[in-house]
């Protein structure tokens, strides 16, 4: 049976952001993730953690500035110095969470944009990202992410990520399956978990349409854990969802399906 994480971004919407803790471990959770904790102390967020004898699972290296629309720095060549501080800046927070998986959003491109030079950048920053993260014992993930929810995203599709991943040619970075997103961007859920498992290194999950937890669309979630069982995944499944409604919804799921 998969090893579930709650994604504290998403759940637990009905509470403040160091309160949602409290919340994944109340509804079962041994462990949690989120995408950026720079706006706490990460000595408050680990306080947190030990207080509720939860896991730091993952969180992502800072994006750049998000209200302006930055979705990652990773591609961008202009951004050099900003995603090497972005680098140290989270491994920093990973040690004091005792987090040994970091995710590095790639980016935007815009039409006008040099595809070659962002991926030349692209390559050299994930090296540089999972050769500084290597020194501590750290893993490097990237995400393709669908282009319905993240339009202009540089990184878009599994294949890409995959070439990616042998080019730059580091142990520690790997495939980060957002099940959620491999749906919108392409199905063939079950079999690309098989073909690449070996690369995986962190999975999360959602439902389509809408985002919602397992059970309120078109994936077969049970038969995915099942095969994930198969396969041999022993790592951590992120719940990034938004609860479809009310707090019950974030969880009951869960309870539901391991009582079978
Ligand atoms: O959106 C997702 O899916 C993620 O996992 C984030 O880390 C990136 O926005
Ligand atoms: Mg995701």
């Amino acid at each position: 049976m998969p090893r579930f994480a709650a994604n504290l971004s998403m759940m637990f919407p009905e509470s403040p952001f160091t309160d949602r803790f409290a919340c994944a471990a109340r509804d079962g959770f041994e462990a949690v993730e989120f995408l950026f904790p720079y706006e706490w102390p990460a000595a408050k967020l680990a306080d947190r953690l030990s207080e509720h004898g939860l896991t730091q699972a993952l969180f992502n290296l800072p994006p750049g500035n998000w209200e302006w629309g930055d979705r990652g720095l990773a591609c961008r060549p202009e951004r050099g110095v900003e995603f090497r501080e972005s680098v140290d800046l989270a491994l920093e927070y990973a040690r004091a969470l005792d987090c040994p998986r970091l995710h590095v959003m790639a980016g935007l491109v815009a039409d006008r944009d040099d595809r070659e030079a962002l991926h030349t950048t692209y390559i050299e920053n994930l090296r540089l990202a999972a050769d500084r993260a290597a020194a501590q014992g750290a893993t490097v993930l990237v995400e393709p992410l669908n282009p319905h929810d993240m339009p202009g995203y540089f990184l878009a599709s599994v294949p890409h990520a995959l070439d990616v991943i042998a080019e730059v040619g580091r142990p520690n970075l790997k495939l980060q399956a957002d099940i959620y997103h491999m749906q919108r961007i392409q199905g063939e859920l079950a079999s690309t978990l098989a073909d690449h498992i070996d690369v995986i290194g962190h999975v999360q999950i959602a439902d389509t349409p809408g985002r919602h937890e397992p059970g309120t669309g078109e994936i077969n979630y049970p038969f995915l854990f099942a095969t994930l069982d198969q396969l041999g995944y022993d790592g951590w499944v992120g719940c990034e969802y938004l609860p479809s409604g009310g707090a019950g919804s974030a969880s009951g799921w869960m309870r539901d399906w391991r009582r079978h």
